[in-house]
């Protein structure tokens, strides 16, 4: 029996599977990616993570040059997504604990550009996410019978942000919040339900496009971050101080820091927690 190697992984308890695969050989169909992540039938995850060399995958080949590993990323429904903030984290986690990379500092190419990741031995890694878009256009967040102005932001995956009163407004989340108008993420959104905490210090909730309500996202920490600095007046730019906000997930706490020239950095941990094979009999069996 062939088989493949795989890791489980998290960062803040948002889950991933793992899958190595440096010359881009294995097979991912998105039916194969689901099938993974189902938490019954496969391995389990909120979204896989296939660690490709740059070079040998033709949507990262133009940013091998700067970062020798790209995270191609896959929610756990087998969709793409542009960006994932914990998912990075992990990734960098899998490259030192493969020998692929030491402490320090390491770039590593996504679909929303490449990023810095900082990789201490043990502990936290922090993450050069770039800086995020606020697309201009009012949005409406519902569940059941209440519903939200939300705030677009853009950390090169889409985010809407709604302030709440009480997280238990989110309700169950079985299914995406509906949104208005329509026509604002046409290629659906991820959406956090926020409360305050304290001074600069939040709790979000978040449902995720392509894996449902998950224990934490670190794109959309970073979306709540800088929504709320600009819904409390703080903006780096124009008083060229960083702002950090706390924000409380219910998988774990991430810390945002804003610089005065937008770029927002990520420090939460990212924990390696198995390691093993798939059958690839099974996953050529449930790829299609
Ligand atoms: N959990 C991730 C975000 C993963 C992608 C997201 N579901 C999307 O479709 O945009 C994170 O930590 O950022």
């Amino acid at each position: 029996m062939t088989r493949i190697a795989f890791l489980k992984g998290h960062g803040t308890e948002n889950d991933f599977v793992i899958v190595p695969d440096p010359e881009n050989a294995i097979d991912l169909s998105p039916a194969a990616v689901a099938a993974l992540c189902d938490r019954r039938a496969g391995i389990g995850g909120d979204g896989l993570l296939h660690v490709v060399k740059s070079a040998a995958h033709p949507e990262a080949a133009h940013m091998a040059p700067e970062a020798e590993w790209f995270m191609d990323y896959r929610n756990g429904d087998g969709s793409i997504a542009e960006m994932c903030g914990n998912g990075v984290r992990v990734f960098a986690r899998y490259l030192q604990r493969a020998g692929h990379a030491t402490e320090g500092d390491l770039a590593v190419a996504t679909r929303g550009g490449v990023k810095t990741v900082h990789i201490a031995k043990e502990g936290d890694v922090t993450v050069g996410m770039g800086t995020a878009r606020l697309p201009e256009g009012d949005v409406t967040v519902s569940v059941g019978e209440r519903s939200w102005p939300a705030l677009n932001v853009n950390m090169g995956n889409p985010h809407a942000v709604a302030f709440v009163d009480d997280l238990a407004h989110a309700g169950d989340l079985y299914a995406a919040p509906p949104f208005s108008p329509a026509s604002a993420y046409p290629d659906g959104v991820n959406v956090e339900f926020v409360v305050d905490r304290g001074p600069r210090h939040v709790a979000l909730r978040v449902y995720e496009r392509g894996a449902g309500e998950t224990r934490s996202c670190g794109t959309g920490a970073c979306a709540v971050a800088v929504a709320t600095a600009r819904r409390d007046g703080l903006d780096p730019a124009a008083t060229g101080t960083p702002v950090t906000y706390t924000v409380d997930l219910p998988g774990g706490t991430l810390l945002i820091t804003e610089d005065p020239d937008g770029e927002i950095e990520m420090t939460g941990p990212a924990v390696i927690v198995a390691e093993g094979e798939i059958d690839a009999e099974w996953l050529e069996s449930v790829a299609r």
